[in-house]
């Protein structure tokens, strides 16, 4: 199947930051994909480039096979976003924004927006400025959904929801990509992320560090604890192609984060002179998250 996002070499030069150096992802059609970093990342600025709302400074990408650069407005007919602060009409009421929105869409918008508001329990004859974070942000996903896009862009979507909305919500994301809709979410909910998302990118500073399959991610990265007789004794570092994500040296014991290690370093390990004891584990998504987003220790 044809990747519905895809970016090549993507940057986004600012004057005094780069935030995006040379990201290129390809996201499947009907999948739920989050893109995890902290904060400063560049997530708003690879979802600014691809909603066609920024230029990038070198670099493409496309949405549904179309350039954002070129037509921005296809591609807004295609996609539904919500960014981390939706800018509302505050002096509209709930059901007012919903007509004015529906005005730029066909019939259908309207009667599943308001079926939207009604599953959310806001009320439509409240204006916008006196909702809640949470309410505010009901409406905007609602907006966001009516014209049931293919692509559902969230920047942070659940900041403000409580946590049973939350759920839904989440479970409601699972079952659009399972109809062929792609849900692509910004976040930093790592909780959230390993109970919906089937792809992840993981971006530290204007870089994607991982990128991949969230379960072929989680089995292929391992937490190495090995237990020496004496600090200064050498240990040799997982061999390529094995990647080290962190190192980190307490006392006797030497710990590494390591994507893709050969089961055969283990065996070497337990018989290479002065080392006491070693062990493995499958890391956590957290885990993973950390050390893709701290610094790389030298080896
Ligand atoms: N218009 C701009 N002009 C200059 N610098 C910018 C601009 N937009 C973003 N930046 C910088 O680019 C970097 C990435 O910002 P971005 O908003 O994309 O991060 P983020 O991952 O979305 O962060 P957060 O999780 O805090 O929302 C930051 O250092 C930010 O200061």
């Amino acid at each position: 199947m044809d990747p519905v996002i895809t970016t090549d070499a993507l940057t986004m030069h600012f004057r005094r930051c780069d935030a995006l150096m040379g990201v290129d992802l390809s996201i499947q059609p009907g999948t739920v994909f989050a893109l995890l970093g902290e904060n400063g990342a560049g997530k708003t600025t690879l979802i600014r480039i691809l909603t066609g709302f920024q230029e990038p400074t070198s670099g493409s990408c496309t949405v549904c096979g179309i350039d954002p650069l070129r037509d921005p407005q296809a591609v807004r007919r295609q996609i539904g976003y919500v960014s981390d602060a939706p800018a509302l009409y505050d002096w509209m009421t709930v059901a007012q924004i919903g007509g004015f929105t529906a005005s730029f869409y066909d019939q259908t918008f309207l009667p599943q927006y308001e079926a939207a508001i009604r599953r959310y329990d806001v009320r439509p004859e409240q204006k916008i400025r006196h909702l809640s974070k949470g309410q505010r942000a009901k409406v905007a996903l609602s907006l966001a959904l009516a014209h049931d896009p293919a692509v559902l862009i969230l920047d942070e979507p659940t900041s403000g929801l409580d946590p049973k909305v939350r759920r839904s919500f989440l479970e409601s994301m699972i079952d659009r990509a399972a109809t062929g809709r792609t849900v692509f979410l910004s976040s930093h909910q790592i909780s959230e992320v390993e109970r919906v998302a089937d792809t992840i990118a993981i971006l530290h500073r204007g870089r994607i560090r991982l990128h991949g399959q969230l379960s072929e991610l989680r089995e292929s990265i391992h937490e190495v604890i090995i237990d020496t007789d004496d600090p200064l004794r050498a240990i040799a570092p997982p061999p390529e192609p094995a990647e080290v994500l962190t190192e980190e040296t307490s006392g006797r014991s030497r710990q590494w984060f390591v994507r893709g290690l050969d089961p055969e370093m283990i065996q070497a390990w337990r018989s290479s002179p002065g080392v006491t004891d070693v062990r493995t584990r499958v890391a956590s998504l957290e885990e993973i998250f950390v050390a893709c987003t701290g610094e790389l220790q030298a080896v």
